[in-house]
């Protein structure tokens, strides 16, 4: 994808502290490391053609993540790729990674949703060591899972907190029903688990009026609504994830300026900019960030608010999200005189 914004509007959204609340890990490898793995693990080259980037549309973004899925397979992998992701973030200046992967078993690897969420622990504390990024985790389901296995995910986030804070639905939106995961879903919130929910990235109205009545804590995505869905969306204050080179790749927009991060911050709705997938998609926070300043003609104070903003959207306490905020007013104090 050619630039969407200028050298300078880059530099300036890397230099600015920013959190990020959607990375699926399998999504944000670096290149390198699947080519690596892809040659370790002898992967078929039929398979790794699917990787080259370009447009995508996202049912081919699936199949790539069938891909990348194979050549993550075991325990010091995950490991490996985990302390990776979150050393790229930060080195892009994000100061707080909410990082999310869906648990797999996979028996035929000697792997179990726990063993593969603790090797994706050993990761993080190895990443903390030699970063001041901090960084909680978020369980996924996938929408490919069963009633049960939802539930054993959102066991596992409970006995994994307070390195785990909270519970993600996501996965090919044309899959599966509301119906299953709610109840493990409803479950969660018992357990003082928080929420965030994958909705509307393709046309389903009767799903996002049940996700919409069910009041996650957070929303990604919302891509397609009708006027009804948006109402209801706007009446709920919910804030949501957006996601805009994804959303573009994968065909769920048809163009920056026409995102529908513009309508929703300028009916002050609570947005937050993010990645998703920024392997998959060759991007970064800072990336997403100068696209937006570009698309909708955003100031270097509005991008300031819109990451100092994003902070009271995390899962984390009160106390330390004020942590997080010294740094940024911090920032804003030695640099906010220059910005327009
Ligand atoms: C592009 N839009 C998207 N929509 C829905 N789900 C997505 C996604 N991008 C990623 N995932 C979800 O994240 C998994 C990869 O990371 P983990 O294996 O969990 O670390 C994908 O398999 C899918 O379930
Ligand atoms: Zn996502």
């Amino acid at each position: 994808m050619s630039a969407h914004y200028t050298e300078q509007q880059l530099s300036f959204c890397t230099s600015l502290p920013k959190v990020e609340l959607h990375a699926h890990l399998n999504g944000s490898l670096r290149d390198s490391t699947i080519r690596e793995l892809a040659l370790q693990k002898n992967l078929d080259p039929s398979l790794t053609k699917v990787l080259e980037k370009g447009d995508r549309t996202l049912s081919e973004v699936f199949q790539v993540f069938g891909v990348i899925h194979q050549v993550t397979t075991d325990h010091a992998t995950l490991t490996r790729i985990t302390q990776e992701v979150i050393e790229d973030f930060a080195a892009d200046n994000v100061q707080y990674l909410e990082l999310r992967t869906t648990p797999k078993d996979r028996p035929e690897h000697g792997m179990t949703k726990r063993s593969y969420t603790e090797a994706v622990i050993r990761g993080l504390r190895l990443a903390e060591q030699g970063c001041t990024t901090v960084v909680r985790l978020l369980l996924s389901i996938d929408r490919r899972e069963d009633a049960a296995a939802a539930m054993a995910t959102v066991q596992l986030a409970a006995e994994l907190s307070p390195c785990v804070v909270g519970i993600d639905l996501s996965g090919n939106p044309t899959v599966g029903t509301w119906e299953t995961w709610e109840p493990a879903l409803q479950h969660a919130r018992k357990l003082g688990l928080r929420l965030t929910i994958h909705a509307a990235e393709v046309y389903n109205p009767s799903e996002t009026k049940q996700i919409l009545e069910f009041r996650p804590d957070r929303l990604g995505h919302m891509c397609c609504l009708d006027d009804n869905l948006e109402k209801q969306f706007y009446d709920s204050l919910i804030p949501v994830e957006l996601c805009l080179s994804s959303n573009i790749i994968t065909e769920s927009v048809g163009s920056f300026p026409d995102h529908h991060f513009l309508p929703f911050f300028q009916a002050g709705h609570p947005v937050v900019l993010c990645t998703d997938d920024s392997g998959v998609f060759e991007t970064s926070l800072s990336k997403e960030y100068a696209i937006a300043a570009q698309a909708f003609g955003l100031s270097q104070k509005d991008l300031w608010q819109l990451s100092y903003q994003a902070i009271q959207h995390t899962f984390l306490s009160r106390e330390d999200q004020q942590k997080l905020r010294e740094s940024w007013n911090e920032h804003y104090a030695t640099h906010s005189h220059t910005w327009n």
